[in-house]
């Protein structure tokens, strides 16, 4: 599919957001209906309250949102291009030398930038969902050495285009720059706009439509996939969908990218608004099911090590402490354990000596000074997608 090559056909497109308002929905579009997505919908609302189900199961719901934050933050960052690792992004963490720094950076930018932004939403005082708050995660996401010159946390000033080398040959050709903070503008009142008339759009449907429009708009120089895909995993705790981000939704994203991308197309080129919304259902369901599982496997990994570790003779009050650290902390040094634990070094080393004994944990050096531990069967474990 080529673009025009002009701009005035991505302008009438960006206009389009007025489509999403369901009252003036033009009479052939009958299959943006709520009706039409009634099943779909409810399979992905289902799966998504299950999920939130699940993690009320465990004691603590921390260790699930630290991998599953972080794991959105990885996919997300590797839709891009981003070659980076969970395990690179472990180490980081703990201070381990890593190669790819700057891939690890566009990561823990990310996360900065889900931070702030999932802050400002739960802060009575905070900053709502806005053009604003999407700037400031910009402005953090591109951080550093490779948004230099992306104008980090400003809209764009220059045209962009999607695919191609230049307008003319490219894939999508975003509205023009001087459009952009009208139909962000108007974006930001769809999202807040309550009275939807006689059929309002399940927030889910809504979501999915934000996503679209937010990526024809492509607001800035560099970032747009990764701040449009940061606003739905707002969207879902802003409409109470998913009360804790234990979701990563970019895996699925990454795995069907190809049909991501044309399903985006397709809504401009052969007006398929139902198709994309169709896969974004179809994505939140499978996407929900896969971290419920995932929680599962994880539960049963520490259950079945908390065992051993328990029925361990030389284990005591500080591996078991470690132990129940170790989903938060699954790389780390023993001067790292003295720390955390606030005991003396032979403790330390002790308590993970036990961890070690038990297979639990693996040294990564081979060194007899400044070793490095992992718990790899977790982190194999979350790095299943
Ligand atoms: N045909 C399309 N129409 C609209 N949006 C698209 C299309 N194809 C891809 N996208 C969206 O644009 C994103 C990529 O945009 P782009 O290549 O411009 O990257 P970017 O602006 O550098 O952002 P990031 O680096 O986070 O992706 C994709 O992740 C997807 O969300």
């Amino acid at each position: 599919m080529r673009s025009t090559g002009t701009y005035a056909a991505s302008t009438t497109l960006g206009e389009s957001v007025q489509a999403f308002v369901p009252h003036a929905l033009p009479p052939a579009k009958p299959a943006l209906a709520p009706e039409s997505f009634v099943e779909a919908n409810r399979a992905a609302e289902l799966a998504l309250a299950r999920l939130s189900g699940v993690a009320g199961l465990v004691p603590s719901v921390d260790w699930l949102l630290y991998s599953a934050i972080r794991k959105e933050a990885l996919l997300t960052s590797q839709i891009e291009g981003t070659q980076a690792t969970l395990a690179d992004l472990f180490d980081e963490e703990a201070g381990f030398a890593v190669n790819n720094t700057d891939d690890v950076e566009e990561v823990t930018n990310y996360l900065r930038a889900f931070r702030l932004v999932q802050s400002q939403l739960r802060d009575p005082a905070g900053l709502p969902l806005s053009v604003r708050l999407l700037c400031d995660a910009h402005r953090l996401l591109l951080d550093g050495a490779r948004g230099n010159g992306k104008q980090p946390g400003e809209l764009r000033r220059s045209q962009n285009w999607i695919g191609g080398t230049r307008p003319g040959n490219a894939v999508f050709v975003p509205p023009p720059p001087e459009r952009v903070p009208a139909l962000l503008a108007d974006l930001e009142r769809f999202i807040h706009n309550t009275d939807n008339g006689s059929q309002p759009l399940p927030p889910l449907v809504k979501t999915a439509l934000v996503h679209l429009q937010f990526e024809t708009i492509h607001p800035f120089l560099d970032g747009n996939g990764r701040i449009g895909r940061l606003l739905i995993a707002a969207l879902l705790e802003h409409w109470g969908l998913l009360p804790e981000p234990l979701m990563y939704l970019s895996g699925y994203l990454k795995q069907h990218q190809f049909e991501y991308y044309r399903r985006l197309s397709n809504v401009r080129t052969e007006g398929d608004w139902e198709g994309w919304v169709a896969f974004f259902l179809e994505g939140v369901a499978t996407a929900a099911h896969d971290a419920e599982r995932n929680i599962v496997a994880i539960a049963t990994l520490l259950a079945t090590d908390r065992r051993s570790l328990l029925a361990a003779p030389k284990a005591g009050p500080s591996s078991y402490r470690l132990f129940e650290m170790l989903p938060m902390m699954p790389r780390f040094t023993i001067d790292q354990v003295r720390q955390k634990l606030a005991t003396s070094f032979p403790t330390a080393t002790a308590a993970v000596k036990v961890l070690e004994d038990l297979g639990i944990v693996t040294e990564l050096t081979g060194q007899k000074k400044n070793r490095s531990y992992s718990y790899a069967a977790y982190i194999a474990l979350l790095s299943a997608v």
